[in-house]
């Protein structure tokens, strides 16, 4: 960059990202078109790199992304974004350099003009020590990156002004000493709207952990759903006492959970009939126990490593506003998370793990689940009309798991 003038690297990187961003997998354009992108911020980190914000405008609104990017006169077609003159705008998650040069200035806790980097206190992360990168290759919504096979380093994508709500979790929960989290090693901030933004977080990598989701459908080891049940009852309580506790009047409840039915109806096929039901009832219920969630819980977000179950991805749901991800929600829409993932993996043993799962939950959090179970119901039936909107517009393919959980049980 700084043989290149800023005002052409970033016209020509705003052109292409036009037809260059609806490809990835964490690009939540939902099939939308970009009328065009705009480079709103700039940061030189390393020999070769940038953190670019991008502002990306459609018809009905703009939305911001962060891409870590890397500028090689090498660098081959197939991978270039753009080119300005020689040099080649390749994607910096890939690059083997940028990620540890991003590692090293949080080390070092350095500040560039556009964005910052610090490690936590006692993180010991040391400047060169990671000296090998490689995307993690997961599906998924944002883009990690393992280092050294030491520590996984997430760059978020799509940004909401402000600390991300999977640093400040993960933070609050690390320093109360929570065994079902990963500390935070280190963070990235940059600018957008006048305010200081997360752009990436570092963790300890855990070279054995197995996810929830592959344990469940691809491993032949028993699945320790009780366990999962104590674990998010655990992570609860901690969240309690480093976030508050409050409590939802259940007519604003019922009426939030109507408004997501209603903007999602074109969706459902006409399978809407019994979440209307099931939430217009929650108004006659008494005011419900709230709390700061992990908001988008599944069997994704847990990692089983050293026989512990560890919850990650503290972000809440990609495509709500930060303001609704920050918000206090019943616990019970967690529990309807995992309950949802459990049918999800269309396994024969998915009633088994779920009734553990609760039993688990029960017995470490207090919460008498059945005399709740109107309002979980609602929770699970909350989560499916949400995750047929998220299918419709990632996987189409797999639409039809949602859809089914909609239909009343006593349906044909
Ligand atoms: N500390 C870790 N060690 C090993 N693997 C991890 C770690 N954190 C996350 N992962 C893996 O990375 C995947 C993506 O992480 P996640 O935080 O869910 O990202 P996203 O928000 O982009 O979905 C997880 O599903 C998990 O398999
Ligand atoms: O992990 P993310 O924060 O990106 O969560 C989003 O993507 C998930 C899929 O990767 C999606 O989860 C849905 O599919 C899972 C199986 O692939 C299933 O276990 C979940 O229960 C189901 O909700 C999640 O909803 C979405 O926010």
């Amino acid at each position: 960059m700084t043989t290149m003038n800023p005002a052409a690297f970033a016209e020509a990187l705003g052109t292409a990202l036009v037809d260059w961003l609806p490809d990835r997998r964490w690009f939540a354009g939902g099939g939308r078109t970009a009328r065009d992108v705009e480079v709103v911020s700039l940061a030189q980190v390393g020999g070769n790199g940038v953190l670019a914000v991008v502002a990306v405008r459609f018809a009905d609104g703009v939305e911001h992304y962060h891409l870590p990017l890397a500028l090689r006169r090498d660098a081959p077609d197939a991978e270039v974004i753009a080119r300005v003159g020689e040099v080649g705008i390749t994607d910096g998650a890939d690059d083997p350099d940028l990620p540890c040069a991003l590692f090293d200035a949080m080390a070092r806790n350095l500040r560039v003009s556009g964005a910052s980097f610090r490690s936590e206190p006692r993180s010991g992360l040391v400047a060169g020590r990671a000296r090998s990168s490689r995307a993690l290759g997961v599906e998924q919504s944002n883009t990690s990156v393992v280092l050294g096979e030491r520590y996984v380093l997430k760059l978020f994508r799509r940004l909401a002004p402000g600390l991300n709500p999977d640093l400040e979790v993960h933070r609050a929960l690390g320093l109360l000493g929570s065994e079902h989290v990963v500390p935070v090693l280190g963070a990235i901030e940059g600018e957008l709207d006048g305010t200081r933004t997360t752009l990436g977080v570092l963790h300890p990598f855990l070279a054995h952990a197995e996810e929830g989701w592959d344990l469940a459908t691809r491993s032949a080891a028993p699945f320790a759903a009780r366990e999962l049940g104590e674990a998010v009852a655990a992570v609860h309580r901690r969240l309690v006492i480093a976030f508050g506790a409050a409590t939802l009047d259940a007519g604003e409840l019922s009426r939030e959970l109507l408004t997501r039915l209603d903007a999602a109806a074109p969706l459902l096929h006409g399978r809407g009939a019994w979440a209307r039901e099931v939430f217009t009832a929650v108004a006659g219920l008494p005011p419900v126990p709230a709390q700061r969630v992990h908001g988008d819980l599944h069997l994704g977000q847990v990692l089983r490593a050293d026989g512990r179950w560890l919850l990650i991805d503290f972000e809440g749901e990609p495509s709500a506003p930060v303001a609704r991800r920050r918000a206090v929600h019943s616990p019970l829409r967690d529990v309807a998370g995992v309950l949802r993932s459990f049918d999800y993996t269309g396994s024969p043993l998915a009633p088994v793990w779920a009734a553990e799962f609760l039993r688990g939950y029960a017995d470490e959090s207090g919460i008498d689940l059945d005399r709740h179970r109107a309002l979980l119901t609602a929770y699970e039936l909350d989560k499916a009309v949400y995750e047929v909107v998220y299918e419709t517009r990632n996987r189409p393919d797999r639409v039809h798991v949602p859809l089914r959980a909609l239909r009343r049980p006593d349906a044909a």
